[in-house]
This record gives structure tokens, C-alpha cells and sequence, in this order.
């Protein structure tokens, strides 16, 4: 079953002007003097009631739930007025976060308590990098946000395993080394060798993958190293740029994609989001998108593999084209950076996620941030208020170029392209009501201005369909009666 319904939202305690000039905006957005300070506090009390009082239900209107902690409603509430684009005739769309927040989970918040502000503060993804931790250790996590989805009505969070793939990485160390500039290092493709000077790589063709003169570099530029010579099992180099080397470090060569198999077959049904990282990939990215359900952007390996120019235009180009076939698009890899060790972004990182966000993304992830950051929370937090505020300028009702020639079910396309002009006109999220998701994420693509609520009775999907841009995810009994169900 899959049934569109447009359907008008809640305005909740938001006021829509008009957009004023950029000097309004910013008089607006300057800092309050303390009598304004004091009634905002008075306005977030009422605000926040509103906020949690609601509930979804196939029939109410929609609710107004935002994922953030309650010392940003005030900001939240600005974001909304000042960022008006809506063309709609009767209300602004909802101004619930459309771009969605994947969060690695590491040893900074791998905790129950973690996992519920995070979830709290707006993630929607968890992801697990196995190339990490254990098995015991992401097993803990998998149950603590099925925990987390069992007693949450409206905020599912699905769950990403990023799998152990074809990636070259260091070994184990007991304790970070520091890399001298111009001192002797080698890697060798012998197991578990662990020394000031010598370290494992986990690929057994390494040795024959690099060539003397080759530029080796960590963790996608952050150290590098030159190929001096190799033996049998070992690759000598000097260091270029020295730092500190931590355990199971990314290898890349410059300019080289490593020939490493690759996981050919998947017999479970999970959804397949691949990682773009590879120079290799780039030429193939066409028959890449046929074969899975979504992409991410990893910017740190491929800016490794290809000149760090090419990044922000192949990242834009990967969105494009995912968008354009109807796949799911995360960009990834230092988007606030800085924040693993400060509590302020950078203006640059702002500027990034702003971008990502413009250019069509349905997702936006944090790694190292999260996963061993020292502001997990924030990181979310800035992600969320920065992804919100940018959405507000971004206006509705482009379609995407290939209409009618994506999913190949014309009747289909046509209902949500139709369900999706209505609901920009009139300002209204869209219902829909989905078994398998398929029309949720359908109406994903053509990026309507207010909400996808979907309806969906299999826990499953309601969890798969956190990813998408735009859809919010509802679990509810179908009867066999879709009269009734409605
Ligand atoms: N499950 C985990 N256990 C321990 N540390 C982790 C885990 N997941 C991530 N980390 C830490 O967070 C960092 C950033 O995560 P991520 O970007 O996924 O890793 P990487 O860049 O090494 O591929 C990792 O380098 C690692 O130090
Ligand atoms: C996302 C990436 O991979 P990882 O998290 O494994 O560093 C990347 O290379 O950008």
C-alpha cells in the first residue's frame, strides 16, 4: 500500500513575515538587550510545552517536534522568521530539519546516556565504523538505540555499519609514535609489528602496490611519507611531513587507487550505501549507482586519492547524480573537525555544512567528532541549528530534471510529483502511507518544502527511512481496511 496525502501544517507558536532585507535580518539577529533576553526565556517555556505536548496520528495535522535541547528553541524560533522562502499559499512548511545527521559511535558517547542525547539533540543515524572497536562493542550500541527506537514514538534512529572494506590501514600500536620529518619509517605487510619505526599494514599486495617515489599518506595528507625502497615484506620511507601516528591509521597512495577486492555479494536485506572514496570509482559511478541505495562522499579518501581541488566539484557532481537516479547522498569527513577538540566550529566548517545542505545532501555525518570528540553534543548541535537555518533559505518546488524516467513506475512518479506541487502551493507536509518505503523516498526526490510524514507498519523501514531527506518516519498498524488505516 502506498498512499499520498497532502495535508496542511500546524503553524505552532511560529510567526511567518515576509523575509526583510539582510539589514533587518541582521538587526534582528544581533544580540538581545536584557529585556528582550528576559522575555525569551518566557517565550521558551511556553514554546517547549507546545513542542513535547504533541503527537502524530494519522489524522491530526502534523506535529511540530524538533530534535534539539531547549536552550536552542530561541534560536530556532529566529531561524524560522528569517527564513520565510515559502511560496506556499495558505503557511510555511514545517520547520522540522530535513537534512539528516548520521553520528559515528565511539568511545566519547557509546553509552546509554549518550545515545539518548544524541538522539535528543538530532541524530537520526548511528553509525558504526568496523573498522573499530569490536564486536562485542558495536553489538552494545545496536541494542542500546533499539532501546533507544522502542520507547521513542517519533525519532527512530536507524543504525549504519560502515563494513571493514577494501581500505589499507596501519596496525595496532600500544601508544602513538611521533613522526619526525626526514626520519627512516617502514611499513612492512608482516602481522602485528609494533615499533618507533616500524609498523604493520593490514594489505598483503602493499608492497607490490607502491613503487619507489611513491607519496604514502596518513589519514589523507595529515602526515606523509616518500617511498625510498622497498624488500620483499617492507616499504622504506622517509617522513615529509611528520606528526603523530595513532593506531589503524587510512594509507593511500597519491593518486592511486590500491587493488583491493571488493565485497561482491550481499544476500541480506539490508540497504547498500556505498563509499565513494576511490579514484577508481569515479569513472564508474554510473553502474555504482545502479547496484546500491545510496552513496557517501568520504572526502578524506578521496581527497588522498585525487588532487584536493577536485573534492567540493566531485562531491557536487556525486550528489547530482545520486539525487538525479533517486539514491540517497551522505557527505562525510571533517565537517567540524575543529570540534573534536574545540567547542566552537570553524567559520569554514559552518560554510561546509551550509553547502552540503544547498547542494542537496540527505545526510551530513559526523566521525571523529562524535566518536572521540570531546563535544559530541555540540557537534550535533551546531550540525542541527546550521543544517535548520540553511534549509530556510532554500526554496522549494525545483523538480529534478528526469522526471518520469527514474523509478520506471510512471503512476507512481506522477502521484508524488502531483502530491508534491500540491503541497508546495498550499504549504502543507505530505502524508504517505508505505509498506516497503518506496513512496517515501520517491517523494524524498523530488524534495517537497514541507514534511514527509510517513506512515509505515514495518519497524524496519521506518528505521531505513530516518536516512532520507525530508521524511519523517512513523510507525502505525495498517488494517486491512486502508479506509480505515487512514
Ligand atoms: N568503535 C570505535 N572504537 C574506538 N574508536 C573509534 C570507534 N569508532 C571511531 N573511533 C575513533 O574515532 C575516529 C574517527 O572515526 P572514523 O572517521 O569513523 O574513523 P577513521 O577515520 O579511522 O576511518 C577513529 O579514527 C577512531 O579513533
Ligand atoms: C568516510 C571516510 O572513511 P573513514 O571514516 O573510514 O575514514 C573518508 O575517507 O572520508
Amino acid at each position: 500500500m502506498a498512499q499520498v496525502v497532502a495535508m496542511r501544517s500546524i503553524q505552532s507558536l511560529f510567526s511567518c513575515p515576509t523575509s526583510g532585507s539582510v539589514q533587518e535580518r541582521v538587526e534582528k539577529l544581533k544580540p538581545s538587550s536584557f529585556a528582550s533576553k528576559v522575555l525569551a526565556r518566557n517565550d521558551k517555556k511556553s514554546f517547549n510545552v507546545v513542542f513535547r505536548s504533541s503527537h502524530i496520528t494519522a489524522r491530526k495535522s502534523a506535529p511540530e517536534l524538533i530534535p534539539v535541547s531547549p536552550e536552542d528553541d530561541s534560536k530556532l524560533r529566529g531561524v524560522q522568521q528569517f527564513g520565510d522562502t515559502s511560496v506556499a499559499m495558505w503557511s510555511k512548511p514545517t520547520v522540522r530539519r530535513k537534512t539528516k545527521i548520521v553520528c559515528t559511535i565511539g568511545p566519547s558517547n557509546n553509552t546509554r546516556e549518550m545515545i539518548w542525547k544524541l538522539a535528543e539533540a538530532g541524530m537520526n543515524v548511528a553509525r558504526l565504523n568496523m573498522s573499530h572497536g569490536d564486536h562485542a562493542s558495536h553489538q552494545k550500541v545496536i541494542d542500546l538505540v533499539k532501546e533507544y527506537n522502542g520507547q521513542a514514538k517519533d525519532n527512530v534512529i536507524a543504525i549504519m555499519l560502515d563494513t571493514k572494506g577494501p581500505e589499507v590501514r596501519s596496525g595496532d600500536l600500544p601508544q602513538p609514535i611521533t613522526l619526525e620529518t626526514g626520519q627512516e619509517f617502514t611499513f612492512t605487510i608482516r602481522r602485528g609489528v609494533g615499533t618507533s619505526d616500524c609498523l604493520s599494514v593490514n594489505y598483503d599486495d602493499f608492497v607490490n602496490d607502491v613503487e619507489v617515489g611513491d607519496m604514502l599518506l596518513v589519514d589523507g595528507g595529515m602526515m606523509s611519507l616518500v617511498v625510498k625502497s622497498k624488500t620483499e615484506d617492507s616499504v622504506k620511507c622517509e617522513v615529509v611531513d611528520g606528526g603523530e601516528l595513532k593506531s589503524r591509521r587510512h594509507l593511500n597512495v597519491r593518486g592511486k587507487s590500491a587493488t583491493l577486492p571488493s565485497i561482491t555479494g550481499c544476500d541480506a536485506d539490508i540497504h547498500v550505501i556505498v563509499k565513494i572514496e576511490s579514484a577508481d570509482s569515479i569513472p564508474n559511478l554510473h553502474s555504482i549507482i545502479t547496484a546500491s541505495d545510496g552513496a557517501m562522499v568520504a572526502r578524506g579518501d578521496l581527497g588522498a586519492e585525487l588532487p584536493i581541488e577536485e573534492v567540493p566539484l566531485l562531491q557536487e557532481e556525486i550528489i547530482r547524480i545520486f539525487h538525479s537516479m533517486g539514491k540517497a547522498v551522505i557527505v562525510a569527513t571533517n565537517m567540524l573537525e575543529s570540534m573534536i577538540v574545540h567547542p566552537m566550529p570553524t567559520r569554514a566548517e559552518v560554510s561546509d555544512i551550509a553547502i552540503a545542505v544547498r547542494e542537496g545532501a540527505d545526510a551530513i555525518m559526523l566521525s571523529g567528532e562524535t566518536a572521540h570528540g570531546k563535544f559530541p553534543l555540540k557537534a550535533v548541535k551546531v550540525m542541527h541549528t546550521v543544517a535548520l537555518r540553511t534549509e530556510a533559505t532554500i526554496s522549494g518546488g525545483e523538480l529534478p530534471p528526469n522526471l518520469g524516467q527514474v523509478f520506471k513506475n510512471h503512476m507512481s512518479e506522477m502521484f508524488a510529483y502531483h502530491a508534491t506541487m500540491m503541497s508546495n502551493t498550499l504549504g502543507t507536509s505530505t502524508v504517505v502511507f508505505t509498506r516497503s518505503g518506496f513512496m517515501a523516498i520517491l517523494l524524498s526526490h523530488y524534495r517537497p518544502s514541507g514534511t514527509i510524514i510517513a506512515f509505515t507498519d514495518e519497524k524496519r523501514i521506518q528505521q531505513r527511512l530516518a536516512l532520507y531527506q525530508g521524511v519523517c518516519p512513523v510507525y502505525m498498524e495498517f488494517l486491512d481496511d486502508s479506509e480505515e488505516t487512514f
